[in-house]
């Protein structure tokens, strides 16, 4: 059974259609990468997923079960996150604990194995000011991932970074990813990006938003993709494969299949990306 699937979604605002025909199915431990124009619904789907709104047709399921709100099996992870000012990076990861009901000593504990995970032992005790834009982000990742999701839902998280921490980032999610088997629904406006992290990458149209395609992503060496487990493997009991951060993902990125998986996705966003500015053009002229 799919983890989620989006039936029949249509949503609306007012006599606005943002959302149109949405049919989706995502694996259980799938990494799905959404792109598209701006403003053609990727921020609306992903809400939806999260039940911070509801369809306006259709509907979304769940484990099978349909989303009627926000719920600690869904962790949401924004382009700037909100962590705490007044918390340090370690409170503000416990914050994320409080509401599941975690007994205090412990959420110290599953807190800072958080921390470690993103790479940030050694700073549980720096409050947000005190952490480059980078390190607040991966505060806010593991603030999502200490609660334990099934799915983690990802608007644009690493938009706002420079290139070298947006990509040391990639790999640290990818390594996550790999090591939790979260189901992981990412947006970005980024087709590298899209193309370095995603099992699948679904390209949006621009208004009303639908899916145009589908993309595969299967690189042939690529551990813990192309594969259909989080772990890389034909039937996901195998080990966890090594991490592609590092010179192999360096490797990935300037090979010639990463370049033509750049290129398809490029040539299916260009069209779409025309035509909501030409939309924007006539809009801006009334
Ligand atoms: N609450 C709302 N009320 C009215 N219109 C809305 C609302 N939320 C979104 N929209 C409109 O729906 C469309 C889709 O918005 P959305 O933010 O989902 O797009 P997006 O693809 O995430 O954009 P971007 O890539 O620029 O972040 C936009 O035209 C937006 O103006």
């Amino acid at each position: 059974m799919a983890k989620i699937v989006f039936e029949g979604v249509r949503k609306t605002f007012g006599d606005f259609t943002a959302l149109d025909g949405i049919d989706l199915e995502i694996r259980s431990g799938e990494f799905l990468v959404v792109v598209g124009p701006s403003g053609c619904g990727k921020s609306t789907l992903l809400d939806l997923l999260g039940g911070l709104s509801t369809p306006t047709a259709g509907r979304i399921l769940l484990d099978g079960k349909p989303v009627t709100g926000p719920g600690l099996d869904r962790g949401i992870v924004f382009q700037q996150y909100a962590l705490l000012p007044w918390r340090t990076a370690l409170g503000n990861v416990e914050f994320g604990l409080e509401a599941t009901g975690v007994p205090r000593r412990e959420r110290k504990d599953r807190a800072r194995e958080f921390l470690d995970l993103v790479g940030l032992t050694g700073f549980e005790d720096r409050h947000p000011h005190q952490l480059s834009g980078g390190m607040r982000q991966r505060v806010a990742i593991a603030r999502s991932l200490a609660y334990d999701p099934d799915v983690l839902l990802m608007d644009e998280p690493f938009a706002a970074l420079d290139a070298q921490t947006r990509e040391s980032l990639q790999d640290e999610l990818r390594r996550i990813w790999q090591r939790t088997g979260k189901t992981v629904i990412f947006i970005t406006h980024g087709i590298e990006e899209a193309v370095y992290l995603g099992q699948r990458v679904a390209v949006m149209t621009s208004r009303p938003g639908r899916i145009k395609e589908i993309v595969p992503v299967t690189f042939g060496e690529r551990p813990g993709t192309g594969n259909g487990t989080a772990d890389g493997t034909a039937d996901g009991t195998g080990p966890a494969p090594a991490s592609a951060a590092g010179p192999q993902g360096e490797d990935l990125r300037s090979s010639p299949e990463f370049a033509r998986y750049r290129h398809e996705i490029w040539t299916l966003l260009h069209d779409e990306v025309a035509r909501a500015q030409q939309l924007e053009k006539e809009e801006a002229s009334v």
